[in-house]
């Protein structure tokens, strides 16, 4: 099994503009600055970005370059910037198919008219998308040693981090090993042992469309294999061999599409006030949790809190005042769950978390902890300070699913609630607290 291959290098956020136009440097750095995390850096010359690179080239992640400068008016700047690893990224007004052969086979990343304005937007959205692929996990599976070089070396170009495996059992188990994280599989068909329409099949079997995405490749004239490999389950082929340009767009456009399922999906999970998890999240993963649980004997707890007293906050306050509160609290929450506990608001002004690995004293202790944190919040509204209380239930006996496991513990807070508030209940058990 091949490791991870990109360069090795920690890349910073910064851009490199190398660009003599006053204005089209400006129009860049203003877009620039909208992105999230990126940072322009103006140089108007070859000399000023060679020294920019000297006093640190890791700290950019792209440039791009004006391919006529004052002091370089041959393009020489693409080759010094690319001798420093760095992706490049080349503005011209216009070039000819030799001269554009020629950068390509340099090794840029893409070409752009700049006198072109849709075409700024182009880079923008490329300056986006390779900033992004550093966090984008590749994995190459191919027999042939030269091929997965080649892979890695356009792939590193747009800036995605590359692993490789040798066939399809190789890139089995590394998805099953969880290194990575693989957010893309390029695929080849004929290899030994097992075929890529196999592979793209066992893939699916444990990693639906939203978690990851597959590319088939097939060698020019296998006709039906492409066809073979999407009813598998890719969800694009390409047909070898390629031309570069249709390659990256393949890619960055299967990336892209990931992306936006995968935030689509972590919406759908999210309550957008308080950016909690929602139930419907707790029913799907929840559910998993609680089969494993079950499964290996290990304890699991159920605490519900409910705000005491709630409405007249808001009725004190207002609605805005009242979702303050929520965000708090649910912050207050957040900084005390452990990383496999599932936190959720669970309605209105009604949070639970699902604990795992926890027995019943521990889960009783964390329920206490947590009704004290959100007692001791000091929180102000309108100036004034605020004293909250919360009610909590709490169950941790395994019952018959998980439903079954938060009814309980929504009857313990029914109880907490009408015993005097402000207490921990325990399904079945005595008040604590
Ligand atoms: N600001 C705000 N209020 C909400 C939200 N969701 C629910 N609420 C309010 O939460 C209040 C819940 O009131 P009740 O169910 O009567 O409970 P309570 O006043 O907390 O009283 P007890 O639970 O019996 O202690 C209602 O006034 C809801 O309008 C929200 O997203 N934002």
């Amino acid at each position: 099994m091949t490791s991870m291959n990109d360069t090795g290098i920690q890349r910073g956020n910064r851009l490199l503009i190398v660009e003599d136009s006053r204005a089209v440097a400006r129009l860049l750095a203003e877009r620039v600055e909208t992105l999230p995390g990126i940072e322009p850096v103006l140089a108007g010359s070859l000399a000023e970005a060679e020294a920019r690179l000297a006093q640190g080239a890791q700290d950019f992640f792209l440039a791009v370059l004006d391919l006529n400068l004052p002091d370089a008016p041959d393009g020489e700047v693409v080759e010094r910037v690319l001798a420093h690893g760095l992706p490049a990224l080349v503005l011209t007004a216009g070039v000819s198919d030799d001269e554009r052969d020629r950068l390509l086979d340099l090794g840029i990343v893409d070409y752009v008219n700049k006198g072109n304005l849709t075409e700024i937007e182009h880079v923008i959205a490329t300056v986006e998308r390779i900033h992004r692929n550093r966090r984008i996990g590749v994995l190459v599976v191919d027999d042939s040693t030269s091929a997965r070089a080649y892979l890695r070396t356009l792939l590193g170009r747009y800036g995605y981090r590359t692993l490789e495996a040798r066939d399809g059992q190789e890139a089995l188990d590394l998805l099953a090993s969880g290194t990575g994280p693989i957010h893309l599989v390029l695929c080849d068909q004929h290899m030994p042992g097992m075929d890529g329409i196999t592979l793209i099949s066992r893939i699916r079997r444990h990693f639906s469309r939203t978690e990851l995405c597959i590319i088939g490749m097939s060698n020019h004239g296998s006709g039906i294999l492409s066809a073979r490999q999407l009813k598998a389950g890719a969800n694009d082929f390409i047909t070898r061999p390629f031309l570069e340009e249709e390659f990256f767009v393949r890619v960055n456009q299967n990336v892209a599409l990931l992306e936006l399922l995968q935030e689509m999906r972590e919406n759908a999970n999210r309550d957008p006030l308080t950016r909690l998890y929602n139930r419907r999240y707790l029913a799907d993963a929840g559910e998993t949790v609680y089969q494993a649980a079950r499964r290996e004997g290990r304890g699991l707890a159920v605490i519900l809190l409910d705000l005491d007293h709630f409405k007249q906050i808001n009725d004190r306050f207002g609605h805005s005042g009242g979702d303050k509160v929520l965000v708090n609290v649910a912050d207050c929450l957040m900084a005390r769950a452990r990383r496999s506990d599932i936190l959720v608001r669970y309605g209105g002004e009604e949070f639970c978390l699902l604990a795992q690995d926890v027995d019943e004293k521990g889960a009783l202790g964390l329920a206490e902890a947590l009704r004290e944190a959100v007692g001791g919040l000091e929180l102000r509204l309108d100036g004034e300070p605020l004293a909250l209380t919360t009610s909590v239930g709490v169950n941790t006996h395994p019952g018959t699913c998980l439903e079954a496991m938060l009814e309980a513990a929504d009857e313990a807070l029914y109880r907490a609630k009408t015993s005097g508030r402000n207490r921990v209940v325990q399904a079945g058990g005595e008040t604590v607290g």
